[in-house]
């Protein structure tokens, strides 16, 4: 049986803000009277996750999802619930759970900016008691992956943003945790950049069978890489599920993408769904779930068609409407 990793019930984390009004007025006033406001960040959240899953997080700006991961690390002490990550307690920060797992921030560095990552690696080895024969494996496969050789013996400063991520992942992973926790880890990142990122997480997740938990603005990471998502809106887990699911559950309809060899009559498609894009010879059809084989084999039987395609619309669509009914 697959253990379960991670075990998070009913977890609320709340933060007390000293709210001020603008202007000197207020500012002199705050001074006498404090006023408080409580900011619910996360509130009574239960998952659980299994050995070697890969779980994107999602939810729109302020969310709960970063103060939920610091919870899940032990950055931060739960407000209420109960967290526990490989059987430990993350806010008692002990070393035996902080060996096993990793966060990486994509809007933080870790390393030392005026000198070459190696050195960032190094001190990491010194923190966390590497072995030689160990640290020198990690390292050599971490540096293969990543293609960071031409990288070691650069300054941080200058390296570009993908390749500081690179290294940042790099650094994060010397100990090889069996629990890694990513905060929008290719944030800022061109397409090439995104792709190696997530193709190093995909392989790191086979080889050694860790668990990851992701949040990511990009739907193409959560699409490449989790297979269940986790849907928080305004501290609240909305859905919690196959990611298939959650596309099948809010979008009642897929894309039925046709191109002709000869051009038609626009009140032709008025028959098999209902027209949403046409570019030069392509027409996107928007047609019922349940209908699409059968509009799809009617298109071929009736139409001039070249070619056909079945999608589900953008999940970026898919995950505004599940925010838009929360
Ligand atoms: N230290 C703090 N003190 C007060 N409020 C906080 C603190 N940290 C987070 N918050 C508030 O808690 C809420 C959740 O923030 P959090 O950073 O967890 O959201 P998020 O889902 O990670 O958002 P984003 O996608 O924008 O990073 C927000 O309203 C935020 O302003």
């Amino acid at each position: 049986m697959v253990g379960r990793v991670i075990e998070v019930t009913g977890l609320a984390k709340h933060f007390r803000v000293h709210r001020r009004q603008p202007g000197l007025g207020a500012a002199l006033r705050s001074l006498v009277r404090r006023e408080h406001v409580t900011v619910r960040a996360v509130n009574d959240v239960s998952f659980s996750i299994g050995e070697g899953e890969v779980i994107g997080f999602l939810g729109p700006n302020g969310a709960g999802k970063t103060t939920t991961l610091k919870c899940l690390t032990g950055l931060l002490h739960p407000t209420a619930g109960a967290v526990t990550v490989l059987g430990h307690t993350p806010h008692r920060r002990e070393s035996a759970f902080l060996r096993r797992i990793s966060l990486v921030m994509g809007q933080r560095n870790s390393l030392f900016w005026d000198l070459p990552p190696a050195d960032a690696f190094e001190v990491n080895r010194a923190i966390y008691g590497l072995a030689a024969g160990p640290y020198r494996s990690a390292l050599e496969e971490l540096v293969e992956l990543l293609d960071l050789e031409p990288l070691l013996g650069r300054q941080v400063r200058v390296l570009s943003l993908g390749e500081r991520m690179r290294c940042e992942l790099a650094a994060a992973l010397l100990h090889r945790p069996s629990v890694l926790f990513l905060d929008e880890p290719t944030l800022g990142l061109d397409v090439n950049g995104q792709a190696a990122v997530r193709s190093f997480l995909a392989g790191y997740n086979a080889r050694h069978g860790a668990t990851v938990l992701l949040t990511s603005h990009y739907m193409g990471d959560v699409t490449a890489l989790a297979r269940r998502v986790l849907v928080i809106d305004g501290g609240t887990l909305r859905f919690d599920g196959d990611l298939a699911a959650l596309v099948e559950a809010h979008s009642p309809h897929r894309l039925v993408r046709v191109t002709l060899r000869s051009p038609v009559p626009v009140e032709t498609w008025t028959g098999y769904g209902r027209v949403s894009e046409v570019d030069g010879a392509m027409v996107t059809l928007q047609v019922p779930r349940a209908d699409t084989a059968a509009v799809a084999a009617r298109l071929l039987a009736d139409l001039p068609v070249e070619d056909v395609a079945i999608e589900d619309p953008p999940v970026e669509q898919i995950i505004q409407a599940v925010f838009a009914h929360a």
